[in-house]
């Protein structure tokens, strides 16, 4: 890929970095896009430039994805040093540490709730399935003929219009329901904070990681992977571009004085 100018300048001004966290959206950026949730893996090329950049001094790197953790994890088989955040924001693991999800009772019996909308309309509609999560639900409408899909999601939004402790949120091909709100926004800022990063590096492919583009400060960098609407100041089309990014800023911040060993 012809990485631009601009791209080239902003990506040589991170590398430079005294303390650099490097977080990416899993699903259609790290990973292509496939019909079943579990089929999902790294580019190699994004995973090696992953564990190339977690090894450098001052040097942060984190996966932050609406999948749960176990899902994550499984999918993306992380090196323990890259830092995790689950169901867009509400589970984090840390070094290795976990800190999941926990429900209250008013919270357990929202997820009961969403968990019987979710299958029932799932259950008239081919094609369809339910991805459980510690704090939701998601419905998968992407093996499904487009009328059932848009009617499945439609009737429903329409059986939890009245549910106020239940957050919908549009993905590709999914329709989320989770009883704890969260979003990648909160997810980039808490990881800002415990890495104490003076830059950050986000890229999303979805709707819901604009909430983390526009968690960005001056001076970080947002890059948008497909079409659609965006806070994120630069853009690529797959994440084949995002290897080939991801690589270039793993040699730039490895070629520094500073990061060399002695
Ligand atoms: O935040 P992300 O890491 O991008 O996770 C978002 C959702 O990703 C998964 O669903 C999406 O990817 C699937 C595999 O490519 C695809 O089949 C599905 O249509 C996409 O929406 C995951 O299953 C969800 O739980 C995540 O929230």
């Amino acid at each position: 890929m012809n990485i631009d100018e601009s791209l080239r300048g902003s990506l040589a001004r991170l590398a430079s970095a005294e303390r650099l966290l490097v977080a990416l959206d899993f699903d259609g950026v790290v990973a292509p896009i496939v019909d079943r949730a579990e089929d999902a893996r790294p580019l190699p090329g994004t995973a090696d430039a992953v564990v190339r950049l977690a090894a450098l001094p001052q040097t942060w790197t984190a996966y932050v994805s609406g999948r749960a953790l176990t899902s994550l994890v499984a999918v993306s088989s992380p090196d323990v040093r890259t830092l995790l955040v689950g169901s867009h924001g509400a589970e984090v693991r840390l070094g290795g540490e976990e800190h999941p999800v926990t429900l209250d009772p008013d919270q357990r019996d929202a997820l009961a709730a969403l968990h019987r909308v979710f299958a029932e309309v799932s259950a008239q509609a081919p094609g369809t399935w339910v991805e459980e999560k510690p704090a939701g639900r998601v419905l998968h409408t992407r093996q499904a003929d487009r009328e059932d899909a848009a009617a499945a999601v439609d009737a429903a939004r329409k059986q939890l219009a009245s549910r106020h402790d239940i957050f919908l949120k549009d993905g590709k091909e999914v329709l989320e329901g989770s009883v704890v709100h969260a979003t990648k926004g909160e997810g980039l800022a808490f990881l800002r904070q415990v890495t104490e990063a003076d830059a950050v590096f986000f890229a999303g492919d979805d709707v819901t990681d604009e909430d983390g583009f526009l968690a960005l400060e001056a001076g970080d960098v947002g890059l948008k992977v497909g079409e659609g609407d965006t806070a994120a100041s630069f853009r690529v089309a797959a994440p084949e571009d995002v290897a080939d990014i991801v690589a270039l800023l793993a040699s730039l911040r490895s070629e520094l004085p500073a990061q060399r060993t002695p």
